[in-house]
């Protein structure tokens, strides 16, 4: 083989750039699944103040020893109180407040008892359960104390991060900004969709499909074209909108034709090729070079070729860039449960649907220019170079999508 070895060219392409540092501030609205840019620490304790978890009376505890339906206890109602209200008076011997979940509990009660559990009085109560100190009694800050951390510079917002951070109060928050990528399609043959096909032609997909899977990784594709074989203006775009993104990707030309114009691009930028070929099939002709300190991945114009090593090497330079923690790559063992026959000379990755330790293989071909067999699959084996055939009930190394 005349390529590098896969972690290798991973490792080269990582190494070749810094991560994004730029901070931006954005609604909270807009906050999910993005990386949070700074420490968040509680400004307030949550709750904010010590609170009701139930509809009845608040009280003190000693009051109500000993109480029972046959003993019941009787208490003087001296105010009510709703969520979102709270009462001044003070509950002494023998008073109590109506209290509604979710309100401030008044100063001189230390429980709650459950409505259930009274006669519903209004001027008086009978109170029929005996409860104790604090029971019933959410206290101010047990959810969250202010001055904790509660999420670290990194971390990908959930919903859950969003739902703790609103409940402090805040509206914006501060994220590293998405990153921002160019997809350029390449060769004569390659077309847009809407246009009629004529001969010889295939419509692009990988532009389209590359450009889906960055939205699902979080990324912003501000370019996406489809550009022909002209090596020069594919040189002159690539200088032109290099400044406005940190990495574009490019598919096609990148094999030992004569059309194979990527080899003429990355000379007349002058840029720094790394490498050019990886030891694995598909895509072994990929090149990686860096341009204006960013780095261009030009991929194999396959389409299946194409989205492998864009989920292989593509994924773990956006990981660098971005630090989205679920970009970086997971790997498993699983069973095999199907057979492939074909040999594999050298390394080969195919498309494979993995499920609980076992992996599956789609119906249809696993060629590198075929597409179809691949919806519904979310993995790729890795299978080893020189391996004959794998059976059924082999144990095999996936790479989860
Ligand atoms: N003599 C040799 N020929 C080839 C070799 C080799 O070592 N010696 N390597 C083969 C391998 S492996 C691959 S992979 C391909 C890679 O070719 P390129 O990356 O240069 O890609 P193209 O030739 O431009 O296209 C390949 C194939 O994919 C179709 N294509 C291209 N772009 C798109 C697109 N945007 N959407 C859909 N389909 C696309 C294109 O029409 C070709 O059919 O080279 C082998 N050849
Ligand atoms: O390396 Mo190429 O993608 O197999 O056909």
């Amino acid at each position: 083989m005349v390529g590098i070895e896969l972690e290798l060219a991973i490792n080269l392409i990582c190494d070749s750039v810094d991560s994004i540092k730029d901070i931006e501030e954005v609604s909270i609205e807009k906050a999910r699944g993005r990386i949070i840019g700074e420490d968040i620490i509680a400004p307030i304790n949550q709750p904010p103040f010590d609170r009701s978890p139930l509809d009845g009376y608040a009280l003190r505890s000693e009051d109500i020893v000993g109480a029972s339906k046959e003993n019941p206890i009787k208490l003087k109602v001296i105010d009510e109180v709703f969520a979102g209200g709270y009462t001044h008076k003070e509950v002494k011997k023998q008073e109590t407040v109506r209290i509604m979940t979710g309100a401030k509990i008044p100063k001189g009660c230390d429980c709650v008892i459950r409505q259930e559990s009274t006669d519903y009085g209004m001027e008086t109560v009978e109170i029929y359960e005996e409860i104790k100190h604090h029971q019933n009694y959410c206290f101010e800050g047990e959810d969250i104390q202010k001055g904790s951390k509660l999420i670290e510079i990194g971390e990908k917002l959930t919903h859950v991060h969003i739902g703790i951070i609103a409940s402090m109060g805040y509206e914006k928050v501060k994220v590293i900004r998405k990153t921002k990528v160019a997809l350029i399609s390449t060769g004569d043959e390659v077309i847009c969709g809407g246009t009629p096909l004529t001969e010889g032609k295939i419509y692009d997909s990988n532009r389209r499909m590359i450009a889906a899977r960055l939205e699902d990784l979080g990324c912003d594709v501000v370019i996406a074209e489809v550009m022909g074989d002209d090596e020069n203006l594919i040189a002159n775009e690539i200088k032109a909108i290099m400044d406005n993104v940190d990495v574009v990707f490019t598919t096609g030309g990148v094999s030992v034709g004569k059309k194979d114009i990527m080899h003429q691009v990355i000379q007349i930028l002058d840029a720094k090729r790394i490498f050019w070929r990886v030891n694995m099939k598909p895509g072994t002709p990929a090149i990686y070079a860096v341009y204006k300190n960013k780095p261009l991945l030009c991929l194999s114009g396959n389409p299946f070729a194409a989205i492998a090593t864009f989920e292989l090497m593509g994924k773990q330079l956006l990981y660098k860039l971005g630090q989205d923690p679920d970009l970086k790559e997971v790997r498993k063992e699983a069973i095999l449960q199907d057979e492939f026959l074909k040999a594999s000379r050298g390394r080969r990755l195919i498309r494979a649907i993995y499920d609980e330790g076992k992996v599956y293989l789609p119906k249809g071909g696993h060629s590198s220019g075929m597409l179809g067999s691949m919806v519904g699959c979310n993995c790729l084996i890795d299978i080893k170079p020189g391996t004959p055939k794998l059976d059924k009930g082999d144990k095999v190394q996936v790479v989860l999508l």
